[in-house]
């Protein structure tokens, strides 16, 4: 379990974390979502303890992460700046973190095994790929058996076969009852690696909810209705808030009105309906929606002319 209370971080002038408050539960995968520059990567370096927070307090399965005696069995870290010793081969790595800390070295075969890097143990990890790397990365995190995993973007730079063992292995972790707490700018990850979402911009919290409800919250409710009267259905669709558009001949794009409130003027003024379907924001359409005001650097028009030509 992780807990943040009003937490914030400056550097200077600058407000990186502002008062942020959420806690992230055991046994689900909480997505951290954010925009460049939101303050993500420093609320979880408050989090490992590695900054300390200008106000406020962040707690590890109850205290903060320097208060825990053996920390890495109580919280296993993915930062982004990996501190690795190129000419050592993994195992040694691995072995030299685990004599460190106090963990038994039939660990570091285990962990090996867990994120698939048994033939290449013995190699340098000088030579590893990206994806090598961030398998050697989970490894560490996973060495002491933490109750809580953080990663920050595990996902940056993977192919998609490395992408779906991160994403499996993620929520196998999370139904073991493990806290998992990943951090990522791509809400089409999030969406099917994660059920919670806790979403931040320019260092204020902007969501901390489901992933399913995030998407409801953000949609804009419009529905796409198909029938031959489309003229007579499209007059008889009014109110406040109520938006029609015509998108092709027999198809309308209506918004303000439910399915079920459609269906029923139809139904009463015997209007045939070839479909009716509710138009879903993807969930990038949804982040898009509600961070945009938080866009730290906002790509201007004319700056995205003058790039794309
Ligand atoms: N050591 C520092 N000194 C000054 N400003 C900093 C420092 N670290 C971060 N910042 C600023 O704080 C803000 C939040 O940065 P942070 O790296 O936490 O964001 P992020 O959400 O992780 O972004 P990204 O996805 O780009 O990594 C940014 O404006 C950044 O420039």
């Amino acid at each position: 379990m992780i807990e943040a209370r009003a937490v914030s971080k400056r550097y200077g002038d600058k407000v990186a974390v502002d008062a942020l408050t959420f806690t992230v539960k055991p046994g689900v995968v909480t997505g951290f979502l954010g925009p460049n520059g939101a303050g993500k990567s420093t609320t979880i370096r408050m989090i490992m303890g590695l900054d300390a927070p200008t106000s406020g307090s962040v707690t590890v399965n109850g205290k903060p992460y320097r208060k825990h005696p053996a920390p890495l069995h109580e919280v296993g870290a993915l930062l982004e700046a990996k501190a690795v010793h190129t000419g050592r081969s993994a195992y040694n790595h691995l072995l030299a973190l685990a004599l460190s800390t106090g963990i038994p070295r039939r660990r570091v075969d285990e962990v090996i095994d867990l994120v698939g890097l048994h033939e290449v143990a013995r190699k340098r990890v000088g030579g590893f790929s990206l994806g090598m790397g961030q398998r050697l990365g989970v490894a560490a995190a996973l060495l002491g058996d933490p109750a809580t995993l953080v990663l920050d973007e595990p996902v940056n730079g993977l192919d998609p076969q490395g992408i779906l063992w991160i994403r499996t292995l993620l929520r196998g972790l999370a139904a073991e009852g493990r806290t998992v707490f990943v951090s990522s700018h791509l809400m089409s990850e999030m969406a099917l690696t994660a059920e919670h979402l806790i979403v931040i911009g320019k260092g204020k919290l902007i969501a901390d909810t489901s992933v399913e409800e995030f998407i409801r919250r953000a949609s804009s409710r419009v529905v796409r209705v198909r029938t031959p009267e489309a003229t007579r259905l499209r007059d008889l669709l009014t109110g406040p808030d109520v938006g029609v558009t015509s998108l092709a001949a027999g198809l309308l794009e209506v918004s303000g009105l439910d399915g079920a409130e459609i269906g029923r003027v139809a139904c009463r003024e015997a209007i045939p309906l070839e479909e009716l379907t509710p138009v879903q924001a993807s969930l990038e359409e949804a982040f898009m929606e509600l961070t945009d005001d938080a866009l730290e650097y906002r790509v201007t028009p004319a700056a995205q002319e003058r790039s794309a030509s």
